[in-house]
C-alpha cells in the first residue's frame, strides 16, 4: 500500500510545549515497520512553527505573519534534522520536499513534485513533506497541513491516507466540550451532519481542529482514497492500521481512484489533439489500449505534459480523451516513431506510452 501519514503538531509534542523526542521515536518506529512490511510511506509533517518557537527560547506568542514566518524558518530545519536523526536509527532514509499551493495549481510543477516524491519512494526514500511556511504567500497557502496531506495524497494517488491527531477520531462532538461525546467509527460519506460534528479550532497548538480534518477526508474521499482520523498515541498505530485493525475513524472512498481520475480527466478542457492511423484508432477505441507515438499522424494545438488532450480517428472523430505524458512540441519530435527511439529523440523519457491506458477516458 501507498499510504500518506499526517502528523499534526499535537502529535509531536504530545502536550507538551516541545517536540517530543520519545513520542517522535515511537512514531518513527511505526513507519519503519510499515515499510518493512512493504508499504510505500510519505509523511506530512506540521511543527515548524512550534521547534521554532522553542528554539528562540519561546518567546511571547505574536500571531503576525512576520513572526510565524521567522519560526518557520527558524524550526523548519531543526525539525528535519531531528526526523534525519531518529529515522537514521532505524536506517531509513528522509527527504525534505516542501510544497505550497502553487505547486498544485501549476500542473508543470505537480508533476514536477509527483517525479520527485515517486523517485523518493521508488529509491526507499521516505519523503517528509510540510508546508513552505518561510516564503509561502499568506493568502496563496494550502494553509493547514490536514488539507495538504489531501492534496499529497492525491499527487501520490495514496491507497489511504492516515491523519494522526490528539483526538482518539472523529467525535459526535468536541470531546473537550462535551463529554458525553462518543467516537463515530466509520463515515460513509461527508455530509452537512458531519461537518457540524466538528468543533472549533481545536487544541492551544493546532491549526484547524477537527474542521479541516473534515475537509482533507472530502478531497481524499472525492478522489478514491480512503482516509482514517486516529490517535496518535495509539502503540504501533500505523501498522496496525495498515494491517487491517479498525483504530479511530474510517471515511470511506467515494467510488475507485481510477472511476474519480476518469471524471476528472473528463471535466478538464482539452488543450489539442492527435490524430492517430488506423491501427492506433482501433487499439484504444476497441481495446482501451494505451496509446503510443507510433500510432499518432497529428499533433494539433500546443500543449503540455499532464494536460488533458483529444485524441481522433484518421476522419478526425473523437474516439478519447487523455491525459499526454508528452508535451505538443515532444510528441511531433515523436509521432510515428517506435517508442524505443523517444530517449535518442529527446533526450529524456517519460516512459513508452504518449497517453496511458489510466489516464484514457474511452468516449
Ligand atoms: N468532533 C470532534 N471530534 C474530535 N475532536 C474534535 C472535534 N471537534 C473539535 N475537535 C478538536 O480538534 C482537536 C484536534 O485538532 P488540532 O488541535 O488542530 O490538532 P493537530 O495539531 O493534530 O492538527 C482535538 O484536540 C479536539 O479538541
Ligand atoms: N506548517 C505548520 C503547521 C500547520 C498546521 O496545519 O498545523 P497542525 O494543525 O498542527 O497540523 C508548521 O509546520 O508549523
Amino acid at each position: 500500500m501507498r499510504v500518506v501519514l499526517k502528523l499534526g503538531t499535537s502529535v509531536l509534542t504530545a502536550g507538551t510545549d516541545r517536540l517530543h523526542r520519545p513520542r517522535m521515536v515511537d512514531l518513527i518506529r511505526t513507519l519503519a515497520a510499515a515499510r518493512e512490511a512493504g508499504h510505500e510511506v510519505v509523511l506530512v509533517t506540521s511543527g515548524a512553527v512550534l521547534a521554532g518557537w522553542e528554539a528562540l527560547g519561546f518567546p511571547p506568542r505574536d500571531r503576525t505573519l512576520a513572526e510565524k514566518q521567522l519560526l518557520a524558518a527558524v524550526g523548519q530545519g531543526r525539525l528535519m534534522h531531528t526526523y534525519a536523526q531518529l529515522a537514521d536509527l532505524y536506517g531509513l532514509p528522509v527527504a525534505q520536499v516542501l510544497l505550497t499551493a502553487d505547486d498544485f495549481r501549476d500542473r508543470t510543477r505537480y508533476l514536477n513534485a509527483r517525479t520527485t516524491l515517486d523517485t523518493c519512494l521508488a529509491r526507499g526514500v521516505m519523503p517528509v513533506i510540510n508546508e513552505n511556511d518561510a516564503v509561502a504567500l499568506e493568502q496563496l497557502k494550502v494553509g493547514d497541513n490536514d488539507t495538504l496531506s489531501a492534496f499529497v495524497a492525491n499527487l501520490v494517488e495514496a491507497d489511504l491516507l492516515v491523519i494522526l491527531t490528539d483526538a482518539p477520531g472523529l467525535y459526535t462532538a468536541d470531546p473537550r466540550r462535551d463529554p458525553t461525546a462518543t467516537l463515530i467509527p466509520v463515515v460513509e460519506r461527508v455530509t452537512p451532519e458531519v461537518w457540524a460534528r466538528a468543533g472549533g479550532a481545536g487544541s492551544h497548538r493546532g491549526t484547524g481542529g477537527m474542521h479541516t480534518k473534515i475537509q482533507a477526508a472530502e478531497i481524499a474521499t472525492r478522489a478514491g482514497t480512503p482516509v482514517v482520523i486516529a490517535p496518535g498515541d495509539a502503540r504501533d498505530v500505523l501498522t496496525r492500521l495498515l494491517a487491517g485493525e479498525s483504530i479511530g475513524t474510517r471515511f470511506l472512498a467515494a467510488g475507485s481512484r481510477l472511476e474519480a481520475r476518469k471524471r476528472w480527466i473528463l471535466a478538464e478542457i482539452a488543450a489539442g489533439s492527435v490524430t492517430l492511423d488506423a491501427g492506433a484508432a482501433r487499439a484504444v477505441s476497441e481495446r482501451g489500449a494505451s496509446l503510443l507515438p507510433a500510432g499518432i499522424t497529428g499533433v494539433q494545438g500546443r500543449f503540455g505534459r499532464g494536460h488533458t488532450i483529444r485524441i481522433l480517428a484518421p476522419d478526425g472523430t473523437e474516439l478519447a480523451r487523455g491525459l499526454t505524458r508528452y508535451a505538443s512540441a515532444d510528441l511531433l519530435k515523436l509521432a510515428g516513431q517506435h517508442s524505443s527511439a523517444t530517449e535518442g529523440l529527446l533526450g529524456y523519457t517519460y516512459g513508452p506510452e504518449a497517453v496511458h491506458r489510466d489516464d484514457l477516458v474511452r468516449l
